[in-house]
């Protein structure tokens, strides 16, 4: 089944008529439209159709098999109201600005606005063979440009020229980079979002390098950890323990986990090395069109694990004012356990 065919059972379920969709990644994902925020999507149980602008009209002809009008807004919204009299429609309530939502209001005063959250993203979850392929494709270009940018990570450079290097080699490869690329050293690695900064890598340093492509419109997550000439005892012990609780969390990944388990697992390793209160975060996320996406990682989700949905693994410790150590791998999860796409090697502390 295609995604449009879910999306209009979930709109049954849901009771919905119509759904108007906004969210940039759920365009993409409804219309195959690649620069989503100039898009919007109008599914209907016998319609859809791809609404753009004339900056796109080539493109959007290329990208999409879905009829397309081409117009600024107010127009696409005018176009879209005869055939919505009457209807209850959907729209994003975690995307759309209230000032959208007005205009809405104000052009379709014939139809019932119903607010309505994540339902285009669960059918994002569960990847498709061809989707699972991007991430593939994605990662392992992260794979082969950390591998290129590993050795510059010495004493006397600075975190903003390993961050630099990384992306040149994404941009060369035709892909970007996923996220503000995270390098972190020294102490700055207590700060899990440490974007990199103009410090100069110490000797003795744990650099935290947590990169990822974007290729196709799909996203890779990877971290490393990786010291510099021989780290602190200390920060050696965290390491391990960091280790110890992402490679558990792996190998315990399978269909009909929750995930709230999971994440308990690898909190308590930590917990059982003095770090529980150090890990600030949860323990992963799913990736595909969006570099965060569900399912979720959380304590609180009542996410299950199922095959074919991708996630990230990525527990860290962060103590402030010394350092800090994620390790996170990107995580397929299979008919029958996992499979680890994420394959640069991690240091042995
Ligand atoms: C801004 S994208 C960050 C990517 C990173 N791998 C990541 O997802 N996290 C780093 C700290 C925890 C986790 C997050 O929840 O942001």
């Amino acid at each position: 089944m295609t995604q449009l065919q879910q999306l209009r059972h979930a709109m049954r379920r849901a009771g919905l008529d119509a759904m108007w969709i906004s969210d940039p990644a759920n365009v993409r994902a409804m219309s195959g439209f690649s620069s989503g925020k100039d898009g919007k999507v109008l599914v209907t149980h016998d319609a859809a159709t791809l609404y753009t602008d004339a900056r796109y009209t080539v493109q959007a002809a290329e990208e999409s098999p879905l009829p397309t009008f081409i117009a600024r807004p107010p127009a696409t919204v005018e176009h879209a109201a005869p055939g919505l009299s009457g209807l209850r429609v959907g729209f994003e309530a975690d995307h759309l600005t209230v000032a959208a939502l007005e205009d809405l209001r104000d052009h379709w005063p014939q139809a019932t606005l119903v607010a309505v959250q994540g339902l285009v993203q669960s059918l994002r979850v569960v990847k498709s063979e061809v989707e699972v392929q991007a991430v593939r494709d994605a990662q392992a270009l992260a794979d082969r440009v950390y591998a290129e940018v590993r050795p510059l990570i010495v004493a006397g450079a600075r975190e903003l020229d390993i961050a630099t290097e990384i992306e040149l080699r994404l941009r060369r490869a035709g892909a970007q980079s996923a996220f503000d690329l995270i390098v972190a050293s020294g102490p700055r690695g207590a700060m899990p979002h440490g974007v990199a900064s103009d410090r100069v890598i110490q000797d003795r340093d744990l650099v935290t390098v947590d990169m990822g492509a974007q290729l196709r419109g799909y996203h890779s997550d990877m971290t490393r950890t990786v010291a510099v000439g021989t780290p602190d005892a200390e920060m050696a012990r965290v390491y391990r323990a960091v280790l110890e609780a992402e490679e558990a969390a792996v190998r315990a990944v399978k269909p009909g986990v929750r995930t709230a388990d999971l994440d308990r697992l690898a909190r308590d390793i930590l917990t059982g090395h003095g770090l529980g209160e150090a890990f600030a975060h949860s323990l992963g996320h799913g990736v595909g069109l969006e570099v965060h996406e569900g399912p979720s990682l959380r304590g609180t989700s009542d996410d299950v694990l199922q095959p074919g949905m991708i996630i990230t693994i990525e527990p860290g410790a962060y103590l402030p004012g010394v350092g800090g150590v994620r390790i996170e791998d990107l995580v397929l999860v299979t008919e029958d356990g996992f499979e680890v796409l994420s394959q640069s090697p991690k240091e042995t502390l």
